[in-house]
């Protein structure tokens, strides 16, 4: 069984977007929730561009199912999320400039950092999953620090299968699902999973846990809405 995580970063970029509170994020996770969504994902960065530190509290009291954060953990993000203990924390290790994360760690140049953060998170009761690129080597070094899970970033996954390449595209995500099962490892993943792309992925990549979806969620929720909501204004311009 494979939970759906819905990242909900698009959602603050259009309420930010006017200033207001619309779309209102607690109204909006209560009723993804009440669809049948089995996580709530967000990705504060430090600009706070779309999901505040603020939204990370006060959606802890809201989610009823699993709550995962990700992030750079720089020491502001790791304070955060020791003070709100979701379910999950997810390290990714993104530059403050970057646009959207755009590589997963390198768990062998980087395994003392790791060991030491993850250490902190789990003291706390929060299980850790870092985001590393589809490499068994990095899934087998990632077993090392001791973190809970792995998630593979997808976004290599989601281009190739786009252009049609979709076997060669998925092979190293199988080699490093297979990795990370034979070092006990869970396994989640995310960036660029979308409807076109989603069942060819699990069909392919057994003991998936968990998927993170936002971009494409919810650009696919605006687009499959929009003839429902034109035609309540033609309805109401009668
Ligand atoms: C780790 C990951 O792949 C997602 O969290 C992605 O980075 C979404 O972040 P943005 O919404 O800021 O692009
Ligand atoms: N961890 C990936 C995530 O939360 C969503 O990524 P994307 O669907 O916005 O690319």
């Amino acid at each position: 069984m494979t939970k759906l995580s819905v990242n909900i970063n698009k959602l603050a970029t259009l309420r930010n977007s006017r200033g207001g509170n619309v779309p209102n994020l607690i109204t909006s996770t209560k009723d993804i929730e009440s669809f049948g969504a089995e996580g709530i994902t967000i990705h504060p960065r430090p600009d706070e561009r779309h999901i505040r530190y603020q939204d990370a509290r006060d959606l802890k009291k809201v989610v009823t199912t699993e709550f995962n954060i990700e992030g750079n953990p720089i020491p502001k993000f790791i304070d955060l999320v020791l003070e709100v203990k979701p379910t999950q924390v997810t390290l990714v290790p993104d530059a403050e400039d970057a646009i959207t994360s755009n590589a997963g760690w390198d768990t062998i140049k980087h395994k003392d950092f790791l060991v030491d953060v993850i250490k902190a998170f789990k003291e706390k009761g929060i299980r850790t999953s870092i985001f590393v690129d589809p490499d068994a080597a990095m899934v087998k070094a990632a077993a090392e620090t001791g973190t809970d899970r792995v998630e593979l970033y997808t976004e290599s996954f989601a281009h190739g299968f786009a252009k049609g390449n979709k076997e060669e595209s998925i092979a190293p995500f199988v080699k490093a699902a297979e990795m990370a099962q034979q070092v006990g490892l869970g396994l989640n993943a995310g960036h660029d999973l979308s409807l076109d792309n989603i069942k060819f992925f699990k069909e392919h990549i057994p003991h998936l846990l968990e998927v993170s979806i936002g971009h494409a969620l919810i650009c696919e929720s605006l687009y499959l809405g929009l003839e429902n909501v034109v035609n309540m204004y033609l309805h109401r311009l009668k």
